[in-house]
């Protein structure tokens, strides 16, 4: 079914959105769940019935022990009673149980939707975000989903149906007592408009002080260490207390609100059965009628008052909802940038010639950073990148892995155009290696085996061997089973590269990116990870950055990238010999590490 897309905003969520989303969520697959919605259905009618049924049987009830007593009256219907009350019990507990396993599969099926579509977003999409706010949406989506449904479900399901029952029963046995009852109803609606509309603007500024506050939280939990080297405590401290303090005023004027719809309700459920009170008893004493069907009406009555108390509180109650169900279809609407058009055929592996021609990228409009860069890299080669920091060396390796693309120019491998093929096939051809693992929490084989899902334990330890990482791992009491810890907070630096290295070992793509992945690393730890990136770069196209230039002088050929462009590229004696950039370069940081090592400058050559 085609409903109509919710649209971003962060106003609250008007009526005709309510009803959008709502359709999207209970008739979207509804051709799947007609199933549970038909029993679940059943159950609340027989529900409705049972409760209908008890309140018309009160007039026979009165009857039968006060006007016209007779043992076997009292024994039918009490007999009539304890059978309702059964029937409506297990009708209760069926219909919670079918309509709460329909509830979490639209939220599950909705949930994985939008799971699969943050997976498709570009990296850009992450960037521009707070990672608690991305997470916030996808699991305030899913709440808010649940709670909209279990409020529909349960009240325009139950309750409207016992509601409707329940006024037959009140209009057959008496309907001018009925309708003193039901005078109020409208009177009830009206009352609780306005604090329908207060309550979505609190609502919307409460989520977002709710966002707010996860994001702070999260940024001092992810720099704990920063947070405490420098006793940023009392500081991170003030400030979240502060965004607590937010999110609490708020949730107090929340419920002030939504609160007053009760008041409301009782005053007028009072006044509704003081009328009833009033007109029946001049009823019965004046005009003479039997007391059964005062009973009955009263009866019906009182049972209705939960259910048009809580159908009354219904869109009050629905408003906080809607806007986390919102933050759902926001997500699913959203467009899917990495989504490859049908049809787009995959890249066969390439031999791993990298060529850039004239490409011109920007991450914000007006501000190129690559201006028209030239290059190739050619197989099975060593291409490194070096220069000032800013330069762009990073954006290259982005643009290779397509995590972005060029805005003019072309990159190509093998001579075709990363553009014209399947994003999956183009990463697939290339392993990249960086300064900042990243691990999943997990065990080191789950680690490794990210490289290559599906690998066998021996090429996963095959893998670690040429990584230079097996021997590490078997000094761990858990071997390959040791857990890494959230981000691999449990391995040193030098683990972690090698263990990325392992996986880049695992993926064995044509092509290899190492962006400064020796930078963080002590000198010992550094010497493994080099040896395990030389058999790495082992008969594959290499594209490496790094600053430190004895790291890259063996490379076959250095480029030089300043200001988005090559300025100059060759072999580390040709760039020498040039006595351009490159050498310059070259003899500030070979003087500055002589300077700071303090000892015999020739070890800082490669070997
Ligand atoms: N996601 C981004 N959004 C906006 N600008 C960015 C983004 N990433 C990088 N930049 C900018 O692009 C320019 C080039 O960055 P890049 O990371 O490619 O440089 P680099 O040569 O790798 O630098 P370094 O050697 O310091 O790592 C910088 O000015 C940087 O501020």
């Amino acid at each position: 079914m085609k409903a109509k897309p919710v649209p971003p905003s962060r106003e609250p969520v008007s009526n005709d959105e309510t009803v959008s989303i709502l359709r999207r969520l209970l008739l979207s697959d509804g051709k799947r769940h007609w199933k549970g919605y038909a029993l679940a259905f059943s159950f609340m009618a027989m529900m409705g019935a049972c409760t209908a049924a008890l309140a018309y049987l009160m007039k026979d009830a009165v009857n039968a022990i006060f006007i016209h007593p007779t043992p076997e009256g009292v024994w039918l219907v009490s007999g009539a009673v304890m059978l309702l009350s059964i029937i409506k019990g297990a009708s209760a507990y069926g219909q919670s149980i079918t309509m709460s396993r329909v509830g979490n599969r639209i939220v599950a099926d909705n949930q994985k939707r939008a799971f699969d579509k943050l997976m498709l977003q570009d990296v850009s999409f992450f960037a521009r975000r707070h990672t608690a706010e991305v997470s916030s949406r996808f699991n305030a989506g899913a709440n808010g989903a649940r709670g909209t449904l279990d409020l529909v479900i349960s009240s325009i399901g139950r309750d409207m149906l016992s509601l409707l029952m329940l006024a037959t029963v009140a209009i057959v046995q008496d309907p001018f007592l009925a309708l003193i009852a039901l005078v109020v109803m409208p009177v009830a609606v009206f009352g609780t408009r306005k604090l329908i509309r207060r309550a979505k603007g609190l609502f919307t500024t409460g989520f977002k002080s709710g966002v707010k506050l996860s994001s702070i939280a999260l940024e001092v939990f992810q720099g704990i260490r920063t947070v405490k080297a420098y006793t940023l405590e009392p500081e991170m401290r003030t400030r979240t207390h502060a965004y607590i303090d937010d999110v609490e005023r708020n949730a107090n004027r929340l419920v002030k609100t939504q609160a007053k719809s009760s008041p409301l309700m009782e005053t007028l459920g009072g006044l509704a059965i003081g009328g009833v009170i009033l007109y029946a008893g001049y009823n019965v004493i004046v005009v003479g009628k039997s007391p059964g069907e005062f009973f009955s009406v009263l009866t019906a009555l009182l049972l209705a008052y939960e259910p048009a108390k809580r159908l009354a509180r219904l869109h009050v109650d629905l408003v906080t909802h809607m806007m986390g169900a919102r933050m759902l279809f926001e997500l699913l609407d959203s467009k899917a940038p990495e989504e490859d058009p049908p049809g787009m055929p995959d890249l066969p592996r390439p031999h791993g010639r990298v060529e850039f021609s004239g490409v011109v990228f920007g991450y914000r409009p007006g501000e190129p950073v690559l201006r028209g860069i030239d290059l190739v890299a050619e197989p099975g080669q060593t291409t490194a990148l070096v220069g000032q920091s800013g330069g762009g060396k990073t954006t290259v390796i982005n643009l290779i892995e397509r995590f972005y693309d060029p805005q003019a120019g072309v990159v190509t491998f093998d001579g075709v155009d990363t553009r014209a093929v399947t994003r999956r096939s183009v990463r697939a051809a290339v392993a990249l290696v960086s300064q900042d693992v990243y691990l999943f929490s997990g065990t080191v084989r789950d680690n490794i085996g990210y490289g290559r899902p599906g690998a066998t334990e021996e090429e996963i330890v095959a893998a670690a061997r040429a990584a230079h990482a097996h021997d590490f791992i078997m000094g761990f009491e858990t071997g390959y089973d040791t857990a890494v810890g959230e981000h691999g907070a449990q391995l040193s630096g030098g683990q972690r590269q090698r263990i990325a290295i392992a996986r880049a070992f695992l993926k064995n793509a044509p092509i290899l990116l190492l962006d400064e992945a020796t930078a963080a690393l002590d000198s010992e730890s550094e010497a493994e990870v080099q040896k395990a990136l030389h058999e790495l770069q082992h008969q594959r196209t290499t594209i490496v950055i790094a600053h430190r230039l004895q790291t890259v002088v063996r490379a076959d050929k250095i480029c030089v990238i300043d200001g988005g462009r090559v300025m100059e590229s060759g072999t580390h004696e040709e760039l020498l010999a040039r006595k351009g950039r490159y050498y310059g370069f070259y003899h500030l940081q070979f003087t500055h590490e002589r300077d700071t090592a303090g000892d015999d400058p020739s070890a800082l050559l490669p070997a």
